[in-house]
């Protein structure tokens, strides 16, 4: 038997995402979370789907990425699915800043780690837990292809106006300073998904992409392509987030430094932990501020307020790029979840053609699914991502 599972990694600043894959019909044998990683208490939760499908749960302390990334491999070799397995092909693994350079997902070689470690400095939440990924994937597995997926990778269509900022050039040239953006490989799918729910090729449709997760991004796609999107040189920029800021007037770091006499260090801390959801009311998690807005909490209702004002100012600048739009999807964990958030993000642009059904809008599933009217002149959706199966996808293909 040829080798044909590809075993995926998603690496997150605090968190592993993994998946064991069989690429003969992309069925999924094994999903697993590794959250709070460096906390006192993290949380291991296991599925073996090819092996009776029960969860296992397992909290503890797991320090750093290199110990989540064992442990995941000590949870798939107790159902036989092991790293060890002459079945397994390769492993891929999301990489998200790939900077200008990684246009394609890459074979893992020692010049592609000096690249991603040289990123650090413009992605220091994500890239060295992408690197221990790796680091301890090859250690496992030395003659398996490791291939990174890049998330920065679906938007380097876009065009010099969007990608640029209004800097010097030689200055901007000379540090790299541009717009990278990210969740590529999520907008990717997403915008694929999407046309064919409308029953149409990516090439045919104009979508707005929005996918809200604990971090958050929206992008314009034109017939397959991104031609814009929120996040800029790192995944600080644009939508409020879990815990980032998004935009605001640069001069707000001058102040905090002049006046307020924070360290760059501390502003960065600020930022990009203590700002966003977090810092407008308390909670990052959407559950949990709809929960207090119901009971008529007003700190967790202006951190809405502000959040939804936000997506709107994006939604209505990409209406301006696009010029013509067939599609807003909603995607990631607030997307797919938050019926809240999608009636309050598209009410009042009916104008513009999106509207959202009440009934549909709270159907629930895992199926990509419509949520504007029949008849509606631009759609309105809901498209779980599945930066998985995107990545064992173009694993397979790039490995094999
Ligand atoms: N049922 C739900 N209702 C509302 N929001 C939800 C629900 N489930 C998850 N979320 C939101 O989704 C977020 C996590 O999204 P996810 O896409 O998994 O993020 P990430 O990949 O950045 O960790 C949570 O912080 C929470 O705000
Ligand atoms: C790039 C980024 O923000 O990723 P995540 O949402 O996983 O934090
Ligand atoms: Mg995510």
């Amino acid at each position: 038997m040829t080798a044909s599972r590809v075993l995926v990694l998603n690496s997150g600043s605090s968190s592993v995402k993994y998946q064991l894959l069989d690429m003969r019909d992309s069925s999924r044998l094994a999903v697993g979370l590794v959250e709070r990683i460096g906390e006192r208490v993290s949380r291991l939760k296991h599925t073996p789907l090819a092996a009776g499908g029960e969860s296992r749960e397992w909290t503890g302390a797991i320090p750093d990425h290199d110990a989540a990334l064992k442990a995941v491999a000590a949870e798939l070799a107790k159902d036989g699915l092991g790293l060890d397995s002459p079945e397994l092909a390769a492993i891929g693994h999301r990489v998200v800043h790939g900077g200008k350079h990684f246009t394609e997902p890459t074979v893992i070689d020692d010049a592609v780690l000096a690249e991603i470690e040289r990123l650090i400095p413009v992605a220091p939440l994500h890239n060295p837990a992408n690197l221990t990924g790796i680091r301890t994937a090859q250690a496992l597995r030395p003659d398996l292809p490791q291939v990174a997926v890049f998330d920065t990778a679906f938007h380097t269509t876009m065009p010099e106006s969007a990608a640029r900022y209004a800097i010097d050039v030689e200055t901007a040239d000379r540090h790299r300073i541009r717009r990278y953006g990210f969740h590529g490989t999520s907008h990717a799918y997403v915008s694929r998904a999407t046309a064919k729910l409308l029953g149409k090729a990516p090439e045919e449709v104009n979508v707005i992409v929005l996918h809200l997760g604990n971090g958050a991004s929206a992008s314009a796609v034109r017939g397959g392509k991104c031609v814009d999107t929120s996040m800029g040189l790192t995944p600080l920029e644009g939508l409020v987030m879990g815990t980032r800021s998004g935009d605001m007037d640069p001069a707000v770091i001058f102040h905090l430094a002049r006046v307020g006499e924070m360290s760059i260090e501390e502003i960065d801390t600020l930022l990009n932990k203590k700002s966003g959801l977090i810092g407008l009311c308390g909670d990052n998690d959407m559950r949990e501020i709809r929960r207090r807005i119901d009971e008529g909490d007003e700190r967790a209702q202006l951190a809405f307020d502000i959040y939804i004002h936000r997506l709107k100012k994006y939604i209505g600048a990409y209406y301006a790029v696009l010029g013509r739009v067939d599609a807003i999807a909603f995607t990631a964990g607030v997307g797919e979840n938050a019926a809240p958030v999608r009636k309050a993000a598209v009410a009042g642009l009916e104008q513009l053609g999106p509207a959202v059904d009440a009934e549909l809008n709270a159907v629930r599933g895992d199926a990509p699914r419509l949520i504007s009217p029949a008849g509606a002149r631009v759609a309105v959706a809901v498209v779980p991502t599945d930066e998985e199966l995107e990545i064992a996808t173009q694993t397979w293909a790039t490995a094999g």
